[in-house]
């Protein structure tokens, strides 16, 4: 039997719907239009895309765009005082500087001046800390938009053998923590994993995020589990023509489909879930700022 296909552009979509809701009614109760900065320094093409795509949906939902493009050769010192700016400004709630930032520039430093009032991307070290013992805050996108998709997916998740593959900071660990809290029992595996194939056999849920194409295969995955991809990797396309390309995720979907009980697209799935939980930690960040207790339809 072949899988469910989760469709996280159309549970984006509604999600967006929840969270337009939301912004009408910080408006009209509370007079606070939610504000959201973008900063992209230089000119990577799949962050430009994925920046531009993020302006556009934050102002269809009623909150405030601030887009700043910075040059490839932005002083470390320059982005600080943007950053610094940003901080001090009620208009906006929160801000993404988008990473990898250009080698002159220390991301540690970035994530540092960013004040953790406003981090809707949940790379401060105050808000890993509230992930980590539950207190009300910004959830990292990716992981709670697998979240979000897993429960709507499996209802209650105790007691599921959850294998994550990959340990990044922005990924890997913060998606630890949030099924940790579901009372999933988790294995996270990375580069120094040995027999990967066999960890990922005994998983119930397996949340890829490695950025290999296509590396976990289709007789990896146990008959039924539930297969998130956040792998995002453009492979050449030859089929469509020269010089053409296409997304894969991580997970090498055609063989993984046959096997698992559901499973996420590339593109499609979990990536438009990234974008529109930027939006609701936006949400809740601009309500913890003014005091407001922030909608419990939009977190962890
Ligand atoms: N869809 C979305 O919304 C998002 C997609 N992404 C995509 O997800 C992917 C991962 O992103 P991110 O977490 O930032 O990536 P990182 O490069 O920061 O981390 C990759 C992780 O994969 C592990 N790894 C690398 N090679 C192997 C291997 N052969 N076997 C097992 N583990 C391995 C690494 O292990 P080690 O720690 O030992 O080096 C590391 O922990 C990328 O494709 C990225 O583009 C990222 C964010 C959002
Ligand atoms: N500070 C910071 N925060 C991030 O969250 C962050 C970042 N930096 N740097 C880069 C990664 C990557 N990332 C993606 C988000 C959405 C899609 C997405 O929407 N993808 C679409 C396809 C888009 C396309 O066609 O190119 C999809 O999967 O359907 C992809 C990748 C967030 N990241």
């Amino acid at each position: 039997m072949t899988a469910r296909i989760i469709d996280g552009k159309s549970y984006a979509e509604n999600l967006r719907t929840r969270i337009a809701g939301h912004v009408a009614r910080l408006k009209a109760e509370h007079g606070i239009t939610p504000g959201l900065a973008v900063v992209i320094v230089g000119h990577d093409p799949a962050s430009e895309i994925y920046v531009s795509s993020k302006a556009k949906q934050t102002a269809e939902v009623g909150m405030v765009s601030f887009k700043y493009e910075l040059p490839e050769d932005t002083s470390e010192a320059e982005l600080l005082e943007l950053v610094r700016r940003l901080n001090n400004d009620d208009q906006v709630h929160g801000i993404l500087v988008q990473m990898p930032v250009p080698k002159q520039i220390d991301p540690v430093k970035v994530i540092e001046a960013i004040a953790p009032s406003k981090d809707v991307d949940c790379f401060t070290p105050a808000n890993v800390g509230k992930v980590q013992i539950g207190l009300p805050g910004p959830v990292s996108c990716t992981p709670l938009g697998c979240l979000m998709l897993l429960r709507d997916q499996l209802g209650s998740l105790a007691g599921l053998h959850a294998v994550i593959v990959g340990r990044s900071n922005l990924v890997g660990k913060p998606m630890m923590q949030l099924l940790l809290r579901e009372n999933c029992t988790i294995t996270v595996a990375h580069s120094k994993t040995r027999d990967l194939a066999d960890v990922v056999r005994r998983a119930d849920i397996v949340v890829a995020a490695v950025g290999r194409p296509e590396m976990i295969k289709g007789d990896w995955i146990k008959p039924g589990a539930t297969v998130l991809d956040v792998g995002v990797n453009r492979i050449p396309a030859p089929e469509r023509g020269e010089g053409k390309t296409r997304l894969v995720g991580d997970v090498a979907f055609a063989e993984a489909k046959e096997i698992a009980g559901a499973i996420s697209p590339v593109p499609g799935g979990v990536g438009p879930m990234t974008i529109a939980c930027l939006l609701a930690n936006t949400i809740t960040t601009a309500s913890l700022i003014n005091g407001l207790v922030p909608p419990s339809d939009l977190t962890a």
